[in-house]
């Protein structure tokens, strides 16, 4: 069990990167860490692995004080950091060989498991080619394998599915989901809430160096004020004044209104949009399921004193 306990890095006095975070990881789980640019989710990790030093708090190891012991983190946490991996001058095959020898795996044991994951990851075309010639997608995707070949207890992931096209963000997330059953804690630093959302099994969310939720997908889920959400496109300006209860604040967006609405208003909530958009007051809606990212950018606007809704939102539209 990876246990992170009131946890303070300041890199300037009195100005916190991290602040009182206090987190656990088991074997086999995944923890998603999300939060804003600067949100100090890189700061967090490194301070795992004993590249930064804590201004205070506890980072341990199935007891083991990894703050007193680098070594002892670097030898059981693995970490695929956001910079690209050192690969210049060695193919992927070469690198994930080399470190899963230096982790402790046998000769033969190391190549196995190289050529098991550049297969799953579907790089088994660029196994042989030298980093400067690899594409910056097959470089990350070649970073996660030198972090997951043999990876001691812990795996830490930075920001893992940059430059990676969505099918193989897809294969790389089924593997992140394969450390876990292998019994692996998997720490997973991201931004991209939609996809963590299927492979994480619990959630950590950073707001300017601080914890300000946490819980499940689905328990974060529920945190938004209704099941559902209407999406207006106005036609112009002017407000538009609610003619259905709303389940929670709208927010407005230059011309695009979100209203936060239920499974029993639904229907009404349609019957009115039909009526706006006949009256020309609005060009189009679309009634879409409340989205993790939907809490996720609320919550972040609350603690930051507004409402959020300057974030730029995707939306699939499930009714026009
Ligand atoms: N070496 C450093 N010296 C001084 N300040 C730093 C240093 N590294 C990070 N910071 C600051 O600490 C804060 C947290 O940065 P960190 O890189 O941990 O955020 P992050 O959540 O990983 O961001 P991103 O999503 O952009 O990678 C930021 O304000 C950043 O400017």
């Amino acid at each position: 069990m990876l246990r992170i306990h009131q946890l303070r890095k300041e890199y300037k006095p009195g100005e916190p990167a991290n602040d009182g975070i206090s987190l656990q990881v088991g074997p086999g789980e995944v923890l998603g860490l999300l939060g804003h640019n600067g949100a100090g989710k890189t700061t967090l990790i490194n301070q795992v692995v004993g590249l930064l030093r804590p201004t205070a708090g506890e980072i341990t190891l199935d007891g083991h004080d990894l703050v007193a012991d680098p070594a002892f983190a670097r030898r059981f946490c693995a970490l695929m950091p956001q910079a690209h991996a050192p690969l210049d001058g060695v193919s992927p095959r070469q690198a994930v060989e080399t470190i899963g020898r230096i982790r402790g795996a046998r000769r033969a044991e190391a190549r196995e498991r190289t050529a098991e994951l550049l297969a799953e990851l579907d790089i088994e075309e660029w196994a042989d080619t030298i980093g400067e010639r690899l594409s910056g997608g097959v470089r990350r995707l070649a970073a996660f394998a030198m972090a997951a070949v043999w990876p001691g207890r812990v795996v830490m992931l930075d920001e893992p599915t940059n430059d990676v096209d969505p099918v193989r963000r897809r294969l790389l997330w089924g593997q992140v989901r394969a450390l876990a059953e292998a019994g692996y804690a998997v720490l997973l630093v991201t931004h991209n809430v939609a996809e963590a959302e299927r492979s994480v099994d619990r959630l950590t969310i950073l707001d300017q160096g601080r914890i300000v939720a946490k819980g499940t997908p689905a328990e974060l889920r529920e945190r938004a004020a209704g099941e559902l959400r209407l999406e207006l496109l106005a036609s112009g300006t002017a407000p538009i004044e609610p003619e259905i209860p709303a389940a929670g604040p709208t927010r407005r967006t230059g011309r695009r209104h979100l209203m936060p609405i239920t499974m029993a208003t639904a229907p009404d909530a349609l019957a009115w949009a039909r009526r706006l958009r006949d009256a020309g007051t609005i060009d189009e809606f679309s009634i879409t399921p409340t989205s993790l990212e939907d809490v996720y950018v609320g919550l972040i606007g609350n603690a930051n004193g507004n409402d959020g809704s300057n974030d730029p939102r995707g939306s699939s539209a499930v009714a026009a």
